[in-house]
């Protein structure tokens, strides 16, 4: 738990003097004890002054005061430190899952990263801003407490230290099955958030296929199994915060029947026996709430172990030590290259094969490049590496001459930007979410109404307008208030608004309709001048974009072309396209495109085999 001293430090000062304040009260609550012995041993058994009495009594009021005047202290001294260091590491927990590579963020379910955001660190602060601090001012408290017991009868406090010894082994046999109970009830809490996040996510598919039962039943399995665990958790404190009570009390029995015989004995003064076990009735306090306290210390540790493994996850895409900058583009754009690609997913079954296995592709300045290849070939992938959402496993993809890897992410994001087939919009208006990829400080507001304007223009987006307050409109949770068309525009929109010399475009306009997908081309091709494009083609009407295609087939281009030429002399190019579809633009709605294409089998069925490639 060192570790939280990285964000607990500049809150230490606080912690440190409400535990003192702490502490204070604590130590005070032993004090008065002492002043009864004082009493009962003088005024009371040696008839002294009345006067002497009110007096005591007048002190043990002072203390009382005195102790719930620095319980009042600790309060306001820890009450802020714990919510700034919650924050503070919540912001930093935040700002490393912004940086933390794609890869990373397809293994982790949400829920768990929400978990961790959430629950993990309202325990942590819970914990440190009353945990720690009774923690040790409880145990300070039980050893000074222990300590005055035996200096006022040293008899009774062997026996009482000796009856309170196996507590100190129960507390290590709780601390060993409390931990892993523990830990495994937040991570439970974390699949829990995952269910609800998910369901909720597709919530239109549970209930398009009425699943809805089936969801709450899978739900209510999970919701079992954390309070089983739950339940284990409070069982396993029970018994231990039970031999906490018991075993202090039990043996202040067998003490008090001592004491008396010891005092009969003359061996220990009445004073002394009152206040031995005055004393003790302060110290079972804190030795009770010693279980509570373990409890809260291990659920805490176990919470900080989850924050700090997302935190501590190593970036594999992370920014060069030193950084190269990319060098001015040619006035027609940038020239892009892969050379030898390699790539494969983390955690990949060893067996299977690269996703891309030596693929080596050149996209000229300027150029319009369309990626064509059956389903699950890879071309989103080989998309996603230019702007290095992931980093090749092999060989390397170079803007400008420069191997994106050497550039700062930064730089980089700011000359390529992406559109992806599902479209992500922000519960933000619609000329926020255009501008998402513009420096704002950087132009004018009108150059950025300008550009905004031009840009959903260029997307074919003038529905816009037609929305309740323009532009303006905040649109809702990941644009679900927009159909997937309109969506698509958008983010469309936001790619050529970032004014990039790289755009990758993964198959941004397969939502439209085919005389708005003709019209966004058009317009695209107009503008496009002076950026390089890779487009993801996910149907023929999109290749129409492209100055050339290139086939992706087994992890490798095996060609790039022009449309018409690959057409002729490249099977699996036809093959593809016939498993695209035919091109309503192009293809009369009786024909089909087999026909068009003079394949020389059928195509377009079932279980049709698939012809080799040849360049
Ligand atoms: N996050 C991931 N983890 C592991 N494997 C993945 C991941 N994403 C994709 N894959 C695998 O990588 C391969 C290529 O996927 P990719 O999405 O690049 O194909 P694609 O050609 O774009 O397919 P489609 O045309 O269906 O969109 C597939 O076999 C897929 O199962």
């Amino acid at each position: 738990m060192a570790r939280l001293l990285r964000w607990a430090r500049p809150a230490l000062p606080r912690i440190a003097a409400g535990g003192v304040a702490s502490l204070g009260a604590s130590l005070l609550a032993l004090a008065v004890p002492q002043v009864l012995r004082e009493v009962v041993n003088g005024p009371l058994l040696t008839e002294g002054s009345p006067g002497a009495v009110v007096q005591a009594a007048g002190l043990v009021l002072a203390l009382g005061v005195l102790e719930a005047l620095l319980v009042w202290c600790r309060r306001a001294f820890i009450l802020t430190p714990g919510t700034t260091v919650e924050r503070e590491m919540r912001t930093d927990l935040f700002g490393r899952l912004l940086e933390l590579p794609v890869a990373f963020h397809d293994r982790w379910p949400g829920g768990q990263l929400l978990s961790r955001a959430m629950s993990d660190l309202g325990m942590v602060r819970r914990w440190l801003a009353f945990g720690l601090v009774m923690l040790v001012v409880s145990a300070t408290t039980a050893v000074v407490g222990v300590g005055l017991m035996l200096a006022t009868a040293w008899q009774l406090g062997l026996v009482y230290l000796v009856g309170a010894a196996p507590v100190a082994w129960l507390g290590f046999r709780f601390r060993e099955d409390y931990k892993a109970v523990a830990r495994q009830a937040r991570d439970q809490a974390g699949d829990l958030a995952t269910t609800v996040e998910e369901s909720v996510h597709g919530i239109r598919v549970l209930k398009a296929f009425g699943r809805g039962g089936d969801a709450l039943e899978d739900f209510a399995r999970q919701a079992e199994d954390l309070r089983s665990t739950e339940i284990h958790k409070a069982r396993t404190l029970s018994r231990v915060s039970f031999a906490l009570g018991a075993l202090p009390e039990a043996v202040l029995a067998v003490s008090l029947g001592l004491g008396v015989w010891l005092a009969a004995e003359d061996a220990v003064s009445v004073g002394a026996l009152v206040a031995f076990f005055a004393t003790a009735a302060v110290v079972n306090g804190p030795v009770e709430r010693l279980g509570q306290l373990l409890a809260m210390t291990l659920d805490a540790r176990a919470a900080l172990d989850r924050y700090i493994e997302v935190v501590d996850t190593p970036n594999a895409v992370g920014d060069p030590a030193a950084p190269r900058a990319l060098p001015e583009p040619a006035a027609r754009g940038s020239r892009v290259v892969l050379a030898d690609v390699r790539f494969r997913h983390p955690g990949a079954p060893p067996q299977s094969r690269d996703v891309l296995d030596g693929v080596d592709l050149e996209v000229e300045p300027g150029e319009t490049l369309a990626l064509v290849g059956l389903t699950g070939s890879g071309k989103s992938t080989l998309a996603q590496l230019v702007p290095r959402l992931y980093d090749v496993t092999g060989g390397a993809v170079l803007v400008d001459g420069v191997d994106v890897r050497d550039v700062e992410r930064a730089e980089l994001r700011r000359a390529v930007a992406v559109a992806f087939e599902d479209p992500i919009l922000f519960s933000a208006s619609v000329r926020e979410n255009v501008l998402l990829g513009v420096d704002a400080d950087a132009i004018s507001p009108e150059a950025a109404e300008a550009l905004v304007r031009e840009s959903l223009d260029v997307a074919s987006a003038g529905f816009v307008d037609a929305l309740p307050h323009g532009l303006d409109t905040v649109i809702g949770e990941e644009g679900l208030s927009l159909s997937g068309g309109q969506r698509q525009r958008i983010a469309l929109a936001r790619a050529i608004a970032a004014r990039p010399r790289v755009l990758v475009l993964d198959d941004p306009l397969s939502a439209l309709d085919v005389a708005t997908e003709a019209a966004v081309t058009a317009r695209l091709r107009a503008t496009l001048t002076g950026t390089t494009t890779l487009v993801v083609a996910h149907r023929p009407s999109t290749v129409a974009l492209a100055d050339r295609v290139a086939v992706l087939e087994d992890g490798r281009v095996t060609g790039v072309g022009k449309h018409s030429d690959l057409l002729a002399r490249h099977a699996h190019y036809r093959y593809v396209l016939t498993a695209l579809g035919p091109d309503p633009r192009e293809v009369p709605p009786q024909d089909s495109l087999s026909g068009l294409l003079d394949l020389d089998e059928p195509v377009g069925g079932a279980g049709r085999s698939r012809p080799g490639a040849e360049r």
